[in-house]
């Protein structure tokens, strides 16, 4: 099997001894062993990851990365191409399902324009515009290989500024119209299960362009010839700016020992790319939510991870990643808060 290099800064390990005295913390509480279920799984994984016994992730972020996708015009999704900045506009707002959310779980938003089509960045929106929306992948490759690593580095840039700030926690979502069609083509691509089997209606749309959406994968699959060994190539071919952006952001979260929620189907294929151009990334992931979309649970189980919530969601955002925060919180509070057998003159189980 060939085995891609990274050529980007290297990931540490996690750190086993701690999370092995998390794991034996969490079965001194006064619980029958595991009964807690996803919650000590959660706050075991958070140990290992920052190297605390008792993690604190409180101060939390989103990262909404945007793009435009060419291939919109084929006609893919049930909304107009304006609609993604719109939601630019939106989001600083804070009117947006993820601002919500996030406010919710007392999280800041970071909107991070990568490439939409806005001529002009709003202003509260993180500028690293690579160009302003991809190719038409039906017709020729969304982007160069450049252009998708100088994505890959804006998005691993952001989050090292997000851990100078002092951010624990990050979720990973984004917006650009079109880009159910390009998450499920590189779901596709890496996963190798047929597009049909894959697709779904994203925004909403009818059974007529549901078809064409599966022909427009199929057919680009066929056409740029991409192979599960060439992450970065199926990035560059059918992927987005945002979608590299996002690959960036689950790097550099890696790299900087955050822990890192993926969202939906885009975030998650984003998050398998990352994956492949360099396994060290895959602890440091967490899924949230299983998506509507039929290419998401696909992709978990490529990924080998579990959602915490089966809340029957197909936004995007980072919506179903923020609203997964408060169980990250109610994880740690558990080990933080419950007695121990000890405490109750009981020996401990083991
Ligand atoms: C108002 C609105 C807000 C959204 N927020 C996220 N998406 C989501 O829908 C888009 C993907 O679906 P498709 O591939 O069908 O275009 C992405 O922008 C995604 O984040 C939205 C879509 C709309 C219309
Ligand atoms: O699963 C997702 O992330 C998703 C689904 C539909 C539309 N936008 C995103």
């Amino acid at each position: 099997m060939q085995h891609t290099r990274s050529p980007f800064r290297p990931i540490p390990d996690i750190c086993k001894e701690v999370q092995e005295e998390t794991r034996k913390h969490m079965n001194q509480l006064t619980k029958p062993t595991g009964s807690l279920g996803c919650l000590e799984e959660l706050v075991i994984r958070l140990a290992g990851i920052t190297g605390e016994k008792i993690p604190d992730v409180s101060r939390k972020a989103v990262v909404v990365m945007c793009g435009d996708h060419g291939v919109a015009r084929e006609g893919v999704s049930a909304y107009p191409q304006e609609v993604t900045g719109l939601m630019i506009h939106n989001f600083v707002r804070g009117g947006a399902a993820v601002n919500v959310l996030a406010r919710q779980a007392n999280a800041e938003v970071h909107v991070v324009d990568v490439g939409s089509l806005l001529a002009e960045v709003p202003e509260g929106v993180i500028n690293r515009k690579v160009r302003l929306g991809t190719d038409n992948f039906a017709e020729r490759p969304a982007m160069s290989e450049e252009e998708a690593t100088e994505a890959i580095r804006a998005g691993i840039e952001i989050v090292g500024q997000l851990r100078q700030k002092g951010v624990q926690l990050l979720a990973v979502g984004e917006m650009g119209i079109g880009n159910t069609t390009a998450g499920t083509a590189i779901a596709a691509a890496l996963t190798g299960q047929p597009a049909a089997a894959l697709t779904g209606t994203g925004t909403g749309i009818r059974q007529e362009g549901l078809q064409r959406k599966i022909r427009v994968i199929e057919q680009a699959l066929e056409k740029h010839r991409l192979s599960a060994e060439r992450p970065l190539d199926v990035l560059s071919k059918v992927g987005g700016l945002e979608i590299a952006g996002m690959v960036g952001c689950f790097i550099g979260a890696a790299q900087e020992r955050i822990p890192a929620v993926m969202d939906g189907l885009i975030s998650t294929a984003a998050a398998l790319i990352a994956v492949k151009l360099d396994p060290k990334v895959l602890p440091y992931l967490f899924a949230s939510h299983l998506s509507v979309e039929p290419g998401h649970r696909v992709l978990l189980d490529a990924l080998g991870l579990e959602p915490l919530l089966h809340a029957r969601m197909r936004l995007g955002e980072a919506s179903g990643a923020a609203l997964s925060f408060p169980i990250f919180d109610a994880a740690v509070a558990i080990a933080r808060e419950m007695a121990t057998f000890a405490d109750l003159g009981l020996p401990d189980p083991e």
